[in-house]
């Protein structure tokens, strides 16, 4: 599996060990920056790995600042990036099965690193469900149709 990975300033710690997790795991990752600590704006991150994701040269996409908020509704603002925000393992469960969340967004100041590395491994190993989901899914496509040139 493919995986773009991008955070700020306020992710970076949580980024670095997000990604060295995944890479002893055999996990393909692109890191998208920043590169250290200095102070950057977390939409041009958000905005990288949306994009990439969207353009299906990666699976999924994992993005982390401070809280997570501001990198995930940057995110969102890409027409096709369905971005969790996510703090918990049932959350990062089920924006799976039920939302088919193609990139997560985590708060390096909000979780600590043990449950943020149980909600990548839950959230990468959990597959969509489809059905009604999927319903749901098409019409949050039509609302992004609405608004967007897609
Ligand atoms: O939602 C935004 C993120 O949490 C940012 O990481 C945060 O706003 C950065 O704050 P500061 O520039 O004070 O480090």
């Amino acid at each position: 599996m493919k995986i773009a990975i991008g955070s700020d300033h306020g992710g970076y710690g949580l980024k670095e060990l997000i990604k060295k997790h995944l890479q002893e795991k055999g996990f393909d990752i692109k890191d998208f920056g920043t590169d250290s600590i200095a102070s950057t704006d977390y939409p041009d991150f958000a905005r990288s790995v949306g994009e990439a994701v969207v353009a299906e040269e990666f699976d999924r996409g994992i993005l982390v600042c401070g809280t997570g908020i501001g990198i995930s509704i940057a995110a969102n603002k890409v027409p096709g990036v369905r971005c969790a925000l996510v703090g918990d393992c049932f959350s990062a469960k089920a924006t799976r099965q039920h939302n088919n969340a193609n990139i997560i967004a985590l708060g390096e100041r909000v979780v600590g690193p043990g449950l943020a590395l149980e909600i990548v491994d839950t959230w990468l190993g959990t597959e969509f469900e489809g059905g009604r989901h999927q319903n749901r899914i098409d019409k949050i496509t039509e609302i992004e149709r609405k608004y967007s040139n897609l």
